[in-house]
């Protein structure tokens, strides 16, 4: 399409780690093919800064989120790139959540040089930063340790390969982008390695103050509908369990036609009790299904989870 000469430039601001700058360039090239002028600006976050620290014990919300989120409101971007797992599940008041781009496959890998690796022989050592993925490992592969692993995709990696760990879990999506495929060495179930609400899909957010024409040439190039109404179910769902990233909940929307099936949960910190409950109706009761279910899981024993994490905390 040709490029529409009059039209302003869109600011797209990323974080500088490469899996940001991958979705940074994936957006500019699709609102590219769609006409329009963009730039990519590239901001530090907290989140990119504090690498020695657990993200959970870094505690304040939206760590990689919130240097993006000034600058929308200042008006140095137009849209921020966010890999949607990271973005908090409220939002502040005066910003929006504009698009959600079609979906990676959402399951977790096991990263390892060795490439017969399996899960569960003998005595491992893995390497994640995530309360979920531990616990999970925890629950169905007792005789793991696990061991912290933080930073970027290549931080990590640069970290496994220095022996640190026999193996890392991570998300297929990240793992795809980074054309790292080829040290996978096994692919975790998704009964089992539920993964984190929002997982392998890029989130697009903006101010609300943007102009309401650029925001819908924007939506339009940039969301995927099936994609928005899962993320909506999930993101519902993390919002009502009051779980930021280190609460280890999980949850996964499918959507097949019109009808959205969310799977949710918690899993306690020693992978002890394992919540997991399912719900199926319309898609656009996607919000009231994640908020409902989020309910069952409190319900059915996820609140003392939560209060037993809390209590660990602090
Ligand atoms: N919190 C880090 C993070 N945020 C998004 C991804 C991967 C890409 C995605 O899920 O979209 C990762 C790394 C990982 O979990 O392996």
């Amino acid at each position: 399409m040709q490029a529409d000469t009059n039209s302003p430039i869109i600011r797209i601001g990323t974080r500088g780690s490469r899996l940001a700058l991958w979705q940074a360039h994936h957006v500019a090239d699709t609102l590219r093919a769609h006409g329009m002028k963009v730039d990519i600006v590239t901001i530090t976050t907290k989140g990119d800064l504090v690498l020695d620290k657990s993200l959970d014990k870094i505690g304040a919300k939206g760590v990689f989120t919130e240097e993006l989120e000034e600058s929308l409101r200042d008006g140095s971007i137009d849209i921020a790139v966010h890999s949607a797992k990271d973005v908090q599940s409220s939002i502040p008041e005066d910003l929006e959540l504009l698009a959600f781009m079609e979906r990676e496959k959402v399951h977790d890998v096991v990263i390892s040089f060795d490439p017969l690796f399996k899960l569960g022989e003998g005595q491992q050592v893995i390497g994640t930063s995530s309360t979920r993925r531990r616990s999970m490992l925890k629950r169905f592969y007792p005789d793991v340790i696990t061991a912290e692993c933080r930073g970027n995709l290549q931080t990590r990696i640069q970290k496994l390969k220095d022996g640190q760990y026999d193996a890392i879990l991570l998300a297929y999506a990240g793992v795809a982008r980074m054309q790292y495929d080829h040290m996978i060495a096994q692919h975790l179930p998704l009964d089992k390695f539920i993964p984190a609400a929002g997982q392998g899909s890029v989130a697009i957010e903006c101010a609300k103050t943007l102009p309401l024409e650029r925001k819908l040439k924007l939506k339009e190039a940039l969301d995927h509908a099936p994609t928005h109404s899962c993320l909506a179910a999930e993101r519902a769902y993390l919002r009502t369990m009051e779980g930021g990233c280190s609460i280890p909940s999980f949850a996964l929307a499918t959507l097949e036609g019109d009808q959205l099936t969310l799977k949710a949960g918690i899993i306690s910190l020693d992978g002890e009790e394992f919540i997991l409950e399912e719900t199926t109706g319309d898609k656009e009761q996607a919000e009231t299904m994640g908020e409902q279910l989020a309910h069952v899981v409190l319900s059915q024993g996820g609140d003392r989870i939560l209060q037993e994490i809390r209590a660990t905390k602090h």
